[in-house]
């Protein structure tokens, strides 16, 4: 298996004592890797060190083999991003903040753009002004922008956060759709363990700050009756452990 993902030992305190420590995640070629936790438990701080957005005090990523932090251009070169929710600018259509874009790319073709419309349902709707979009079409077309370049992976924070049923159904279709027919491996953070079950192969579970358990989502939940009792299962230990220590 080719890890995609590599981080170790990733450490990072704020003054508030809060922040994520001796984090270890690896994701490999082809998962849908689900990063789980509650509010707070150090998802969105994970994925901003991973995609260069802030430093770690200690330890490393490695994307495709290279090191964010000394080697961000190779590192990033077949990654795209959606952290925290799309930003667009309302005043323009979807189509004109996608080309917009577009230019930070070196090539990328009217025509990629039509694809990216044509693959999150937002085609019909291209001409519209980002004002008049629905939360949904906006993850939709924050989604659109991270695939622009054709990357192999895709690093999504919460893409479904504050969307409704439907619009949750629509995001998860187009990533089991990307992962199948583009061979895309992705990484998801959520808080919402009902859509780590429906949509990932794969899944680290990260609780104030350390990444308490990583596996396969059917071996982390064979024994129970959902992922979500394995995981209470799996806190209540955690909280034990801490307490005897
Ligand atoms: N810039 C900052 N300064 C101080 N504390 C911070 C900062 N950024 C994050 N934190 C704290 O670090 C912890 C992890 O935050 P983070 O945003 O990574 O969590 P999360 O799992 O993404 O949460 P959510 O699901 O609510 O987005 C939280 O306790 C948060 O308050």
């Amino acid at each position: 298996m080719n890890a995609i993902v590599e981080i170790r030992n990733l450490t990072k305190m704020f003054k508030n004592t809060r922040g994520i420590h001796q984090v270890n995640m690896t994701v490999q070629q082809g998962d849908i890797y689900g990063f789980f936790g509650p509010n707070g438990a150090g998802k969105t701080t994970v994925m901003k060190i991973m995609t260069g957005l802030t430093r770690a005090q200690q330890g490393e990523v490695k994307l495709f083999g290279h090191n964010v932090s000394t080697h961000y251009e190779q590192a990033m070169a077949k990654v795209g991003v959606l952290i925290e929710t799309a930003e667009a600018y309302n005043y323009m259509s979807g189509r004109k903040n996608l080309e917009l874009a577009a230019r930070f790319y070196p090539q990328i073709s009217k025509q990629r753009v039509d694809e990216v419309l044509e693959i999150v349902g937002l085609a019909a709707f291209q001409k519209e002004k980002v004002a008049g979009y629905s939360l949904g079409m906006k993850q939709r077309l924050g989604l659109a922008a991270a695939m622009l370049s054709k990357p192999e992976l895709l690093i999504l924070d919460e893409p479904t956060n504050g969307l409704d049923i439907e619009g949750m159904v629509h995001i998860r279709e187009i990533i089991m759709h990307l992962a199948k027919e583009d061979k895309i491996t992705f990484l998801i953070s959520s808080h919402l363990i009902h859509e780590m079950e429906l949509m990932c192969n794969r899944m680290g579970i990260i609780h104030q700050g350390r990444l308490v358990r990583e596996g396969l989502v059917s071996e982390i939940s064979s024994g129970s009756a959902s992922l979500e009792e394995a995981y209470l299962r799996e806190i209540k230990e955690v909280r034990r452990l801490a307490a005897n220590a």
